[in-house]
């Protein structure tokens, strides 16, 4: 079996849009963990309303734990996009560190215009990007040490980005 790709990294750094790409580029369908929390759930900013961040990460564990009996055993590589709070727990980090593992790097100035009228991820609250420059301060190193691939995505297109994965993700299988 392909190692699954896992894609990890702040709030707004792209792993939903380039794991789109990603998985387009290879002929499967993204595995977004959000986006199945909300299919199944509802919103987010109503689940973090309801049962705090408790029951978000507890929903998100169990997307991940369950999107990895998905995994093909031939075929293209699952990719899958997680939130960028997920590699929070230890037994997320343990599903991440069984695929590859892309971290993609950015900063506050870059995710700046994509989080300023942000309604959808509830941690950012009245001011995203001081909130955004806090949280992305404590998880750094999580990001840093578990990363097989890490890309500076600052004055990348998310293309350019894609390309760069599935180039570095066949030189290592090979
Ligand atoms: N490298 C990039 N260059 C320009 N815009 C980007 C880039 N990566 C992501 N975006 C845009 O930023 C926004 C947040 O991206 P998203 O994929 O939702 O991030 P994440 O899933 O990491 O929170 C989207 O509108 C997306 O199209
Ligand atoms: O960083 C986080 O804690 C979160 C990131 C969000 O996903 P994105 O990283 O895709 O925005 C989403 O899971 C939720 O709002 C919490
Ligand atoms: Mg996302």
């Amino acid at each position: 079996m392909s190692a699954p790709i896992f894609l990890i990294g702040p709030m707004a750094s792209g792993k939903s849009a380039v794991g789109a790409l990603v998985a387009a580029l290879l002929g499967t369908e993204l595995i977004d963990t959000d986006a199945r929390v909300v299919a199944a759930h509802g919103d987010i900013p109503s689940i973090f309303a309801a049962g705090g961040e408790p029951r978000f990460r507890a929903l998100e564990a169990q997307v991940l734990s369950d999107a990895v009996k998905e995994w093909p055993t031939s075929g293209p590589p699952a990719v899958i996009a997680t939130g960028g709070g997920a590699v929070l727990a230890a037994a997320n980090r343990e599903i991440i560190a069984r695929g590859f593992c892309v971290y993609l790097f950015t900063d506050a100035l870059t995710v700046a215009p994509r989080i300023g009228a942000d309604t959808t991820r509830p941690l950012l609250g009245g001011t995203p990007l001081e909130s955004w420059k806090q949280i992305f301060a404590t998880r750094s190193e999580t990001y840093e040490s578990m990363a097989t691939l890490r890309i500076d995505t600052r004055a990348k297109t998310p293309a350019q980005i894609a390309e760069l994965i599935l180039t570095a993700y066949s030189d290592a299988e090979h």
